[in-house]
């Protein structure tokens, strides 16, 4: 979008001199406070609001110049209480598009019977149904499944999920972003939810009245350093523990306590220890698997590491965020959290790392500027 204006025949101004790029398999989410202007941005890209001035362009062609029909044919639309029609059931909404486009009927159930799988709506038991006799999850499932039929290059959602209750959302979400890991859409997704907006999107953009964007970043970049007051306002006061959803674990972040094997004897645990000035050891198996930890208090004595040690059951795997490990941490009421690749062991992570790993991600994501390399220092 290019220098985009949209005055409203009363006068009211929906967005002013707009420009965003949206980059091609990312989900970029519009998000803000009511009447900013998120619709009105996200309906002019399928022309379903004609812009009053400015350009958008998909891929090179100019929008306002493409049919509107043929225009809405390659892009997919998903809005909140999905539209589906009453009265076709779920294969005949699904297969809205295709029918459009003309294809026959046995490639059109192909794909719709292929398409209601990858949403998760067995086609034999759901297929023949009405959207009244559908939960309003399967309803939305069914509304993704209708968007996605022609493999549209563009999916516009306008708040998608929101006509749901928090636990089907939170499930609705995590299915979503299993979908785009395989279908890899272009996706505007409009919501007022920051929470939904952190955890789907690669991109967001906070709008404030009038179609302004305050900060167009990453959801680490975005809880890390708002660039306004209006945009920490907006994603508030528990962005630090918002952050720590979107952050991912770093090699950089592991601490490494003294290791020791479950058969070495207590005497050598006792030594890795006091070499390392630590309390505390993890216990490997052979194969580096984890089997537990052992103290100083638990190594007296003599005998085996594995005898004396203790099970330890608070891990995550490499890929887990620092929420998941921070939530392991609080469940088992643990000090540390192994972090595993497989069943490799890695490392650990303590509250401390964990603190460390946050400020990491936000130094890692500004921008290289002599004030941010100076904050890094010490
Ligand atoms: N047809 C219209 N005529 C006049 N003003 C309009 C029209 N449609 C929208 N507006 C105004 O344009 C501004 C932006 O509206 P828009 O629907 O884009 O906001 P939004 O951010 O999507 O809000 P919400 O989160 O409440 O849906 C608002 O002030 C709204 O009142």
């Amino acid at each position: 979008m290019q220098g985009v204006s949209k005055v409203y025949p009363d006068g009211t101004v929906g967005v002013q001199e707009l420009d965003l790029t949206f980059a091609a398999g990312e989900l970029t989410v519009l998000v803000g406070p009511s009447g900013c202007g998120k619709t009105t941005t996200m309906k002019m890209i399928n022309r379903i609001i004609e812009p009053s001035t400015g350009r958008i362009l998909l891929g090179e062609d100019d929008v306002t110049r493409v049919d509107p029909n043929l225009l809405r044919r390659r892009i997919g639309y998903v809005i909140q209480n999905v539209g589906l029609f009453p009265h076709q059931d779920v294969r005949a909404n699904v297969g809205t598009v295709p029918r459009l486009l003309g294809w026959d009927k046995k490639r059109t159930r192909e794909r719709v019977d292929e398409l209601l799988a990858v949403v998760g709506l067995d086609p034999a038991t759901f297929g023949r149904r009405y959207p009244h006799q559908l939960s309003g999850g399967q309803r939305q499932r069914a509304g993704v499944a209708r968007a996605l039929a022609a493999d549209p290059t563009v999916l516009l959602m306008d708040e998608p999920f929101s006509a749901v209750d928090p636990v089907v959302r939170e499930r609705l979400q995590t299915e979503f972003l299993r979908i785009q890991d395989t279908v890899r859409k272009t996706i505007v997704f409009v919501t007022h939810d920051i929470e939904e907006a952190v955890r789907l999107g690669d991109r967001i953009a906070v709008m404030s009245e009038g179609g302004k964007v305050e900060q167009f970043a990453s959801p680490a970049e975005l809880l890390g350093r708002p660039a306004s007051p209006f945009v920490a306002d907006f994603v508030g006061s528990d962005r630090g523990l918002k952050r720590l959803a979107v952050t991912g674990i770093d090699a950089a972040d592991l601490e490494h306590p003294p290791v020791v094997r479950v058969d070495d004897d207590l005497a050598a645990a006792r030594a890795a220890m006091q070499g390392a000035g630590a309390r505390w050891a993890v216990v490997l198996g052979p194969d580096d698997e984890l089997h537990g930890w052992i103290s100083q208090e638990r190594a007296e004595g003599s005998g085996t590491v594995g005898a004396a040690g203790k099970r330890m059951e608070a891990w995550v795997p490499h890929d887990a965020t620092l929420k998941t490990a921070f939530a392991q941490m609080l469940q088992l009421e643990a000090g540390w959290v192994a972090v595993l690749d497989g069943s490799r062991f890695l490392g650990v992570l303590t509250p401390e790392s964990l603190h460390a790993a946050l400020r990491r991600s936000v130094e890692g994501t500004a921008p290289e500027t002599a004030g941010a390399a100076l904050t890094t220092v010490g």
